[in-house]
């Protein structure tokens, strides 16, 4: 027995190794097989890609993990063509026709669904938001509920709370005749926009422009984004505990963030009740219903807005007012600088009559804000879209079976030198038709309709359809306003000590961050970025005043 027992427990041992090695062999054997179907009899192995990318689904992640996913998109595209393979069920179009098909169809709405990637963004909130909820009719139901905190009065009221905003960021770029510190001009668009939502959102600014305590909430934001880009599993995401010991730091300010909003939106709903309410966004919103069904937003729906108005609109639309600064101060933009300022300081005699009714029409301004929208669009990748009805569809001329992820990246678009001849140059001009404003030759050559027409059709920053931009307009209002208002009361200049592109490195050694005027970022679904440094100093004549 006592001579046995070894003899026993090492057989048994040999049996789980062979077990373990038998299973590690089939589940090789089965990947292989796997991979061997991916690449000639899957439906989708007609399609170029990167090798990875047509095997297996990790190259999605680890793109995403490396924050250079919206350039290798581009790289691919310009390697494989108008369709490339990003994943074994995943196809990325390049082309304004597909766009089209994708986003835009009324005709197709059935059949194309946000994909399951959606269902991870709110998870920690415990509902889905008007972004993430990806069943047709729920989605249709909050958009209408939405849809009314961006109506004319709305957006009217929202101004004020805007341009107070715009002023204390006035305040803090400079005071005097002589030339400020450098700035850190991602830093200031961050603060400035946050401190915007949170006055529309929680009736009352983060106080980050202000306060450096208060710039935790940015910092979790981004910190947050970049985790649910990489974490594709809802499952995972759901459980908290879990998630504070996998997913590090980046889960557990996704967490923080959740429980901040709903604790401020807590004491914002309070304040409804007072006699002067505020009528900012979040009023428009606790007071609507669904025209439809005549139900408002449940505590919880609620909580989930909230939490997705800040990410959305905050994140996006300080990312193209860095990037309007990084444009505009480059030596090269000198005439586009010199020529919106001259305009705005002819049209304005004093700061206080810049209100977006005056700037609606302003064509010049509107364009070099489309400019940059266009050159970084803050959703810079693919949006997938997920085919549900079998056989499948056609898009842009060629069958696509169901169960396929399909999408388009905006940054790809708008890189496409077809639509936007030179198409990393900063050129306001490309949206303003010949005839618009004559004398605007002194700048550069206008366009021609045609040509506006194809920049148009490839122009998806806000995305398209029922899917679309919810905030497009207030986008707008904020960036015109600010611009206009700093523009005029501010002479700038881009600093000589640059910020580190931190982002550069090593995909600049891969050939991916080559073109040296261009914003560099890492796309972490929304965008992280650094610079540019300016100074700055009140305008000659203001001094003189
Ligand atoms: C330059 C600024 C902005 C850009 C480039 C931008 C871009 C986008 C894009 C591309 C989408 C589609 C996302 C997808 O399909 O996954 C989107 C959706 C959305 N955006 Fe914006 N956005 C901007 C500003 C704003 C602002 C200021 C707000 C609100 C305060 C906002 C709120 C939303 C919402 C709620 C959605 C979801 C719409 C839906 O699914 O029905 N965005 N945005």
């Amino acid at each position: 027995m006592g001579i046995g027992q070894p003899t026993f427990k090492m057989t048994s041992f040999s049996m789980i190794q062979n077990a373990l090695l038998l299973l590690a062999l089939a589940l090789l054997t089965f990947r292989l097989l796997r991979a061997v179907y991916r690449l000639t009899l899957h439906p989708l192995a007609r399609f170029p890609g990167p090798f990875l990318s047509r095997i297996s689904s990790i190259s999605i992640p680890l793109q995403a993990a490396s924050g250079d996913r919206h350039l290798r998109q581009l790289q691919e595209h310009r390697k494989y063509g108008p369709i490339v393979r990003i994943g074994p069920n995943s196809l990325s179009f390049s082309s304004p026709t597909a766009l089209r098909t994708i986003y835009q169809s009324s005709r197709l709405q059935n059949q194309l669904r946000k994909s399951d990637y959606y269902k991870t963004i709110d998870a920690p909130a415990g509902a889905y938001s008007t972004h993430s909820e990806v069943g047709r009719r729920k989605h249709a139901f909050r958009r209408r509920v939405l849809d009314q905190a961006f109506s004319e009065a709305s957006m009217r009221s929202a101004e004020e709370f805007v341009i107070n905003n715009v002023d204390t960021l006035c305040g803090l770029l400079s005071n005097g005749d002589s030339w400020s510190q450098p700035r850190r001009m991602d830093d200031y668009a961050t603060y400035f926009v946050y401190d915007v939502m949170g006055d529309l959102v929680f009736g009352k600014p983060f106080d980050c422009m202000t306060n450096a305590e208060h710039r935790f909430v940015p910092k979790m934001i981004t910190e947050s984004s970049k985790f649910l880009y990489v974490f594709v599993a809802r499952r995972l995401i759901s459980c908290e505990p879990l998630m504070h010991w996998l997913g590090g730091q980046a889960a557990r300010d996704e967490y923080h963030f959740v429980a901040y909003a709903a604790a401020r939106m807590k004491e914002r709903i309070a304040k409804e009740e007072e006699k002067d309410v505020r009528k900012d966004m979040m009023h428009y919103i606790l007071n609507a219903k669904d025209p439809v069904t005549s139900r408002s937003l449940t505590q919880l729906e609620l909580e989930a807005e909230t939490s997705l108005l800040i990410a959305a609109g905050a994140d996006t639309t300080s990312s193209s007012l860095a990037a309007a600064f990084h444009y505009l101060t480059l030596p090269s933009s000198k005439p586009v600088l010199d020529y919106l300022q001259r305009q705005l300081r002819k049209k304005f005699s004093v700061v206080s009559f810049i209100t977006w009714s005056a700037l609606k029409n302003h064509t010049y301004l509107r364009a070099v804000v489309e400019e940059i929208v266009r050159l970084l669009p803050a959703v810079p990748s693919e949006l997938p879209r997920t085919i549900m009805q079998k056989p499948g569809i056609d898009i842009a001329g060629e069958f696509i079976p169901a169960g396929t992820t399909v999408g388009c990246s905006a940054f790809v678009l708008a890189h496409d030198a077809e639509a936007y001849p030179s198409p990393y140059a900063f050129k306001p001009e490309r949206w303003i038709p010949k005839d618009a404003e004559t004398h605007l030759a002194e700048v550069s050559p206008l366009q021609d309709p045609e040509q506006i027409a194809k920049a148009r059709e490839a122009f998806c920053a806000f995305s398209l359809g029922s899917r679309g931009c919810v905030g497009k307009q207030l986008a707008y209002m904020e960036l015109c306003l600010v611009l206009a208002r700093v523009l005029w009361t501010f002479d700038m200049r881009r600093a000589v000590e640059q910020v580190s592109v931190r982002t550069k490195g090593e995909a600049e050694r891969k050939g991916l961050r080559w073109y040296d005027d261009e914003y560099q970022v890492k796309d972490v679904f929304l965008t992280a970025r650094e610079g540019p440094l300016v100074e700055f100093r009140k305008h000659q004549t203001l001094v003189e005043a």
